[in-house]
């Protein structure tokens, strides 16, 4: 019988050298985040780009033995932590798990966060953070038509639709995703999709069924 004898040792110090190097190219891309950060800083642009971030996830993704799914979470905790040498954001948020998940996979763990106990305070406090994040509710789009603020990412997690929303939109790229909210006949909102660019308000209604919408920003798709 042949015995095959691995040295487990010798493949734990490769892994050692290999993390090495994944260490010292994060940090190289913290230095060149850094001067993105000092360029925004002159020109006042916002911090977090998500269709930037959509982009880069995308690239990634089309790669021969990873996918997307499997990029995505480490790329998020990558840019996160190298976005926090530009600035930690501050996220106010619903005191529920999936709010609390749906936070970490928009924005990875460096963030700041307050939990609200309910969606009115929540909407009322908006001024005080970069952004928050709601679950959709027919609440909800009641309360976003009262404050000026814009959906710039939206995930699901267990068939619920989260929403970050802020003062920023998201510039007009080819992948980005326009967003509106429309009443069913039992007076429940569901959402509307159109791909694409998007020209609010001069967008032909008459093609989203002649019903009454309500706009609700635009997201980046991947
Ligand atoms: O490209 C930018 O605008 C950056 O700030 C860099 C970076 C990144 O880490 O790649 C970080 C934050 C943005 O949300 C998008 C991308």
């Amino acid at each position: 019988m042949v015995k095959i004898t691995y040295n487990l040792s010798k493949i734990r110090e490769e892994i050692d050298k290999i993390d090495k190097e994944i260490v010292n190219l994060i940090k190289e891309r913290i230095k060149l985040v850094s001067k993105v950060g000092e360029i925004k800083a002159d020109t006042r642009e916002r911090i977090y780009v998500p269709e930037r971030e959509a982009e880069i996830f995308s690239t990634l993704g089309k790669n021969e033995n990873l996918s997307i799914e499997t990029i995505k979470p480490i790329f998020t905790e990558i840019i996160s932590t190298c976005r926090a040498f530009e600035d930690i954001l501050s996220v106010g948020i619903l005191n529920s798990k999936n709010s609390l998940l749906a936070l970490k996979e928009f924005l990875g763990s460096q963030v700041n966060y307050t939990f609200f106990s309910n969606l009115e305070n929540l909407f009322f406090n908006w001024n005080k953070f970069d952004y928050i994040l709601t679950p959709i509710s027919n609440e909800m789009i009641d309360l976003f038509q009262n404050f000026s603020l814009t959906t710039v990412n939206i995930l699901t997690i267990e068939k619920e639709h989260f929403f970050l929303l802020g003062k920023y939109e998201n510039s007009n790229r080819e992948n980005i995703t326009s967003i509106f909210a429309l009443k069913n006949n039992e007076n429940r909102y569901y959402l509307e999709f159109i791909s694409g660019h998007y020209s609010y308000p001069n967008f032909n209604i008459s093609r989203i069924k002649n019903q009454n919408y309500i706009f609700l920003g635009t997201f980046p798709k991947i």
